[in-house]
């Protein structure tokens, strides 16, 4: 593979084709085009080949996209044969949703440890997933050699508990508070802000009509 670096746009949209590609191998399909590609994921034909462009040339004119070779190389660039446990912070009412949920469809991601502080929980199991007290969080990570957490504390108290998992050696933190926590460089947080996304919706929808808006 190229050592290109790949545009954030770009890589956001990687696991929607690695989705369909897989449900194309799956049906038996052998090669697929970037058109009918575009069809099926919304996602222009230009803005496809773009995209793969950057990966080097995959696609032959005339013939399209072979699906397993691109599944092959999907599943190596997205880590998707390896599986990597995350731990979940703070088991509250979002944390319980994403404990039951648990990425299901992905076979490449659970969460395979869950903290807190409240007392009436820890030491349970929950959706599968062991609470463990926060007390016990920095031995919990590092024997089970998790470098990436999913937050969902209160926001009051966000940037102290990303401040002792920075301490523990946390790599990447998914940020669902609405606080916008501060890390050292060396550290990468993803927030997600459902009110920021359906802003964004409404946005698209005013300006655009049902236009789509991925690009
Ligand atoms: N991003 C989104 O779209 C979105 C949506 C809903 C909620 N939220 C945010 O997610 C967070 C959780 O929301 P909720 O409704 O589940 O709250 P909640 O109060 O139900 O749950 C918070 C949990 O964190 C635990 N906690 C408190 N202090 C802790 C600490 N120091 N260490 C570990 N655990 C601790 C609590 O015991 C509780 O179980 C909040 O910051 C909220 O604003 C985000």
């Amino acid at each position: 593979m190229p050592n290109t670096k790949i545009p954030h746009a770009t890589a956001k949209r990687l696991p929607i084709y690695y989705r369909y590609l897989h449900f194309l191998s799956d049906a038996g399909k052998k090669r697929v085009s970037s058109t009918e590609l575009a069809d099926a994921v919304k996602v222009d034909s230009a803005t496809i080949r773009r995209d793969f462009s950057y990966f080097g040339a995959l696609g032959k004119r005339g013939y399209g996209y072979d699906v397993n070779s691109l599944l092959s190389f999907f599943r190596k660039t997205l880590k998707q044969d390896k599986l990597t446990n995350v731990a979940l912070i703070g088991v509250g009412n979002l944390g319980h949703a994403l404990l039951n949920y648990n990425f299901h469809q992905s076979n490449n991601v659970r969460i395979s440890a869950a903290f807190d502080i409240n007392e009436d929980i820890t030491g349970t199991i929950q959706s599968g997933v062991p609470i463990y007290h926060m007390n016990d969080m920095k031995e919990q990570l590092t024997v089970q050699q998790i470098k990436i957490v999913i937050l969902t504390v209160p926001a009051s108290v966000a940037q102290k508990v990303t401040n002792e998992l920075v301490e523990v050696g946390i790599k990447g933190i998914l940020n669902f508070t609405p606080m916008r926590i501060t890390v050292p460089n060396t550290v990468r947080v993803q927030n997600v802000d459902l009110t920021n996304e359906l802003q964004t919706l409404i946005y698209f929808l005013d300006k655009f009509g049902s236009h789509d808006t991925e690009a």
